[in-house]
């Protein structure tokens, strides 16, 4: 039994891509998640050979628009069979709202994830963008708003982990950001392991790059699993 689920991002240019790397990944990846990059390339058809083994999926479209458009864009995407879908947060209470009924509504009803803070966003960027509060300070007001519209749960940082899971002790708390102490950061600013972001009570954690860019991604995936374990 692992500590938490680990979702393999399957951040590849096209179906293609897609099968070599399944083929290449060991079967103990239970979930995969379809970002914008594979699913705008290929439509929901690139979701057929996920179910097609079994396999849940996450697909992260990070729907931010009129409270309509979303429920609509929802609804339409969970009759694909997707298990959860991201939002973001600062589309505001009737947005998120309609979101979680447009969920509720349909026949296999997908879990929602609140985005918060990108983990590509730093301290300084929140100078630019005008926030006064700490990363922090506003995840938990994001993740106030989310769970009182219903929503499932947020994405955020390992490092807002513990304050959201203080705050909301039911909710599904999604961390991409994952990293090896060693490991490339590429493009992400809010980074921590996988026994980190377990420790501070992520039920979910998202991984791209480190497994596959990995010249050994059986290695990789098994390496994290074990961190995350430990
Ligand atoms: O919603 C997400 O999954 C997400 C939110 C976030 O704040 N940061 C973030 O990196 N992600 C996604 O998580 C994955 C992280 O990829 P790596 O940095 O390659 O591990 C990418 O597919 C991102 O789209």
């Amino acid at each position: 039994m692992n500590k938490a689920d680990l979702i393999v991002a399957l951040d590849v240019p096209n179906a293609e891509a897609m099968e070599a790397k399944l083929q290449e990944l060991p079967d103990f990846i239970e979930w995969y998640k379809v970002g914008l990059e594979l699913f705008c390339a290929e439509g929901p058809a690139v979701l057929e050979p996920l179910k097609k083994r079994g396999k849940k999926i996450f697909l992260d479209l990070k729907l931010h628009d009129i409270p309509q458009t979303v429920a609509n864009a929802v609804k339409t995407a969970a009759s694909h069979g997707v298990n959860l879908m991201t939002v973001h947060a600062i589309g505001g209470r009737a947005m998120l709202e309609h979101a979680a009924k447009a969920a509720a509504e349909c026949e296999h009803p997908p879990k929602i994830v609140a985005v918060t803070t990108l983990t590509s966003l730093s301290a300084d960027d929140f100078t630019d963008l005008g926030i006064n509060r700490t990363v922090s300070e506003q995840a938990v007001k994001l993740g106030e708003l989310a769970i009182s519209s219903g929503i499932d749960g947020m994405v955020t940082s390992a490092h807002e982990a513990q304050a959201l899971r203080d705050a909301f002790p039911d909710a599904l708390l999604v961390t991409p950001g994952i990293r090896m102490p060693d490991g490339d950061v590429g493009d992400q600013k809010r980074v921590a392991s996988p026994s980190f972001a377990v420790d501070q009570g992520a039920t979910h954690l998202v991984i791209g790059r480190p497994i596959m860019h990995a010249e050994d991604p059986v290695a990789a995936a098994t390496a994290m699993l074990e961190d995350m374990n430990k």
